[in-house]
């Protein structure tokens, strides 16, 4: 599975822009601010149908403006296409079409066209608090199971309404039951999502440690566990615990939402012990255990974006994620870079590779071939 092709409407900073890739490699060519993330961050909207970011969806229409289009085509292989468009609007709920019919649920797009995104940000997985890491639990289980993905819209709703009761009671005892009743709803989501996280570390641990000896060729034995209150306890009894913490605190202390991963080295935790380097290491093989994962359960090659790895890695660890990800082992690679002859230097060592560049400004982006007429019917 590849994106042959991407159209933008007013999207971050792009008036109108129009692109075909190749199936292989491209690489985006242009100076900071030029807007070559914007574009990684299209192909990762087309796929997830939200930005990678945290920034709410009508941040990403161009100021100014009131609307937003993304279109996307997927060749699936066998001559076989689905178009993908994305309206945002301004204050309203954006539209998710495949193939000219609106999804009923996000469930039913996310994981047709898995993505991995590697960005210099990925380090907070190990440095920053848990929510980072409940994330790439959630992005990985997301795009598998589509059940999970549902699971987690319903907890995070129901959640977000115990805590507003809890506030709205301000330390008094809930005499209206509701806490009860949302407490009951919660059981089914929060046990699937606790039993998925679960089965997800033994599968996720195998690939990371093939990643992490491929891209460090080092030999310290990595590893990861997974923390959760319910592996000592059942939901009713977490939360019976909890009513009266809960009650003086006013938010909901026990739950899935309190999941964590923990990252080892040698047993011991690896933030603790692991050097710079061996910590830049083994997130690049967070990332693609990821993508391995994803590949094995959805049976489709994901599509990887690299962002800014150039200017943010040592030379030395670029140098050998790209000669992984450039075999014939990866599919659809898009890369961004400051520095024009810097991946053409690269790509030296795989004869044959096909690929494309584009070179970016100002919320401009043509290929070479673009470029070159420009320049000559000036
Ligand atoms: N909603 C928006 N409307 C218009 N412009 C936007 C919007 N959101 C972001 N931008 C602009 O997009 C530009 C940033 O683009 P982007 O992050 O893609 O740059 P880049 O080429 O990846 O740069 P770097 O090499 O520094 O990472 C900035 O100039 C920013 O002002």
């Amino acid at each position: 599975m590849h994106l042959s092709s991407l159209k933008l409407t007013q999207f971050k900073n792009y008036e109108r822009q129009s692109l075909r890739f190749s199936p292989r490699l491209n690489c985006f060519v242009g100076f900071n601010g030029a807007g070559k993330t914007n574009l990684l961050e299209a192909i990762y909207y087309l796929c997830m149908s939200k930005g990678y970011g945290s920034a709410a969806d009508q941040y990403n229409i161009r100021h100014g403006d009131r609307v937003a289009r993304l279109e996307g085509t997927f060749d699936l292989g066998d001559g076989a296409q689905d178009k993908i468009v994305i309206k945002l609007r301004k204050r309203q709920r954006k539209i998710i079409e495949r193939n000219g019919t609106p999804y009923e649920r996000i469930s039913e797009h996310v994981g047709r066209y898995p993505v991995v995104i590697v960005t210099p940000d990925d380090i907070s997985l190990v440095l920053e608090g848990s929510a980072t890491r409940r994330k790439l639990l959630d992005n990985s289980l997301s795009q598998t199971d589509p059940r999970y993905l549902n699971h987690l819209i319903t907890y995070n709703k129901l959640l977000e309404n115990r805590n507003a009761q809890l506030k709205e009671l301000d330390g008094r005892q809930d005499s209206s039951g509701l806490l009860g009743v949302y407490d009951a709803q919660m059981e089914a989501p929060a046990t699937y999502i606790f039993e998925k996280r679960r089965d997800f570390v033994a599968p996720f641990t195998e690939l990371l440690l093939e990643a992490y000896a491929a891209i460090s060729g080092e030999r310290e034995r990595v590893g990861l566990e997974y923390h959760s209150q319910l592996s000592d306890q059942s939901w009713g009894d977490l939360l019976r615990d909890r009513t009266e913490k809960d009650r003086i605190l006013q938010r909901t202390t026990g739950g899935i939402h309190r999941d964590d991963l923990i990252f080892t080295q040698e047993d011991h935790p690896l933030k603790r012990v692991a050097s710079q380097g061996q910590l830049k290491s083994f997130v690049l093989s967070l990332k693609l255990a990821q993508y391995r994962l994803l590949e094995r359960s959805t049976a489709r090659t994901p599509i990887l974006l690299l962002d800014d790895i150039f200017d943010k890695l040592d030379h030395e660890r670029v140098r050998q994620l790209l000669q992984l990800v450039m075999s014939s082992a990866f599919g659809q690679l898009f890369i961004t870079d400051t520095d024009p002859e810097r991946v053409t230097s690269l790509i030296g060592d795989h004869p044959g590779m096909e690929w494309e560049r584009f070179l970016v400004a100002e919320g401009v982006a043509r290929n070479e071939d673009e470029w070159k007429q420009l320049i000559e019917e000036e």
